[in-house]
């Protein structure tokens, strides 16, 4: 129609390693698509994060179907972007989110990251330039403060100390995890007998 500009998509991404995706991750994702009010949000697996040694985490294919029974029960506002698995190698977030960007100009981007990584912002491939591509979204994450130097929009969330490593740990030793991941989840790793040696 002349005269009208489209509205741009509102997409939030949620990239990580997802080793293996938890509740926090799950909770995060939904309070930030709500309170933002954003369009979508799509889980984004790391194929080698860069702060995390490749050694301590399981193939893309785990993890990718893990994030898939995570979601069976909302894929309406929540789906995954493999975009960094197909890529493969470092995943520098400014290289998906130009990729993504150059791609998609009829979207916002905004990249959350929990408030651990906000303290790593400033040894980021290229942060300058990220910073310019997309909104940065921090969420509060139990033991780090809420403020950096960053244009960072922050979204508060329900405290979790809830991790990965945590999960990994736990099943390693044979404690329980219920109620931490999704039932399915925690069916996949027993079935495939994935975390049992730390
Ligand atoms: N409990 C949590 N509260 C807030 N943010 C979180 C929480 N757990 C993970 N995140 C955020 O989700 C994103 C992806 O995290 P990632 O997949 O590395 O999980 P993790 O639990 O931090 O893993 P690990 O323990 O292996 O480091 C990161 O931005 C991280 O800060
Ligand atoms: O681009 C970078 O330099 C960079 C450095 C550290 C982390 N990241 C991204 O931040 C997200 C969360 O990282 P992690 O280590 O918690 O999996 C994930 O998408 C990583 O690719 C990106």
């Amino acid at each position: 129609m002349a005269g009208k500009t489209q509205k741009k998509e509102r997409v939030g991404i949620l990239g990580g390693n997802f080793n293996p995706v938890h509740y926090a991750h799950l909770i995060v994702a939904s309070q930030v698509y709500h309170q933002l009010k954003l369009d979508k949000i799509y889980l984004m697996p790391s194929f080698e994060s860069p702060h995390v040694d490749p050694k301590k985490t399981i193939s893309a294919s785990h993890r990718i179907e893990m994030l898939k029974l995570a979601l069976v029960e909302d894929s309406s506002s929540m789906e995954i972007e493999t975009i960094e698995i197909e890529r493969q190698g470092k995943s520098y977030t400014y290289d998906t989110m130009a990729e993504l960007t150059s791609q998609h100009p009829e979207k916002d981007y905004y990249f959350i990251i929990g408030g651990d990584m906000v303290d790593y912002l400033p040894k980021w491939h290229r942060i300058d330039d990220l910073i310019k591509i997309v909104q940065l979204v921090g969420v509060n994450r139990p033991g780090y403060p809420l403020t950096s130097d960053y244009p960072v929009k922050w979204v508060e969330v329900p405290m979790m100390d809830i991790s990965s490593s945590y999960i990994r740990e736990k099943i390693s030793t044979g404690s329980t995890v219920d109620y931490l991941l999704p039932k399915n989840v925690i069916d996949y790793i027993d079935k495939k007998g994935l975390y049992q040696y730390g």
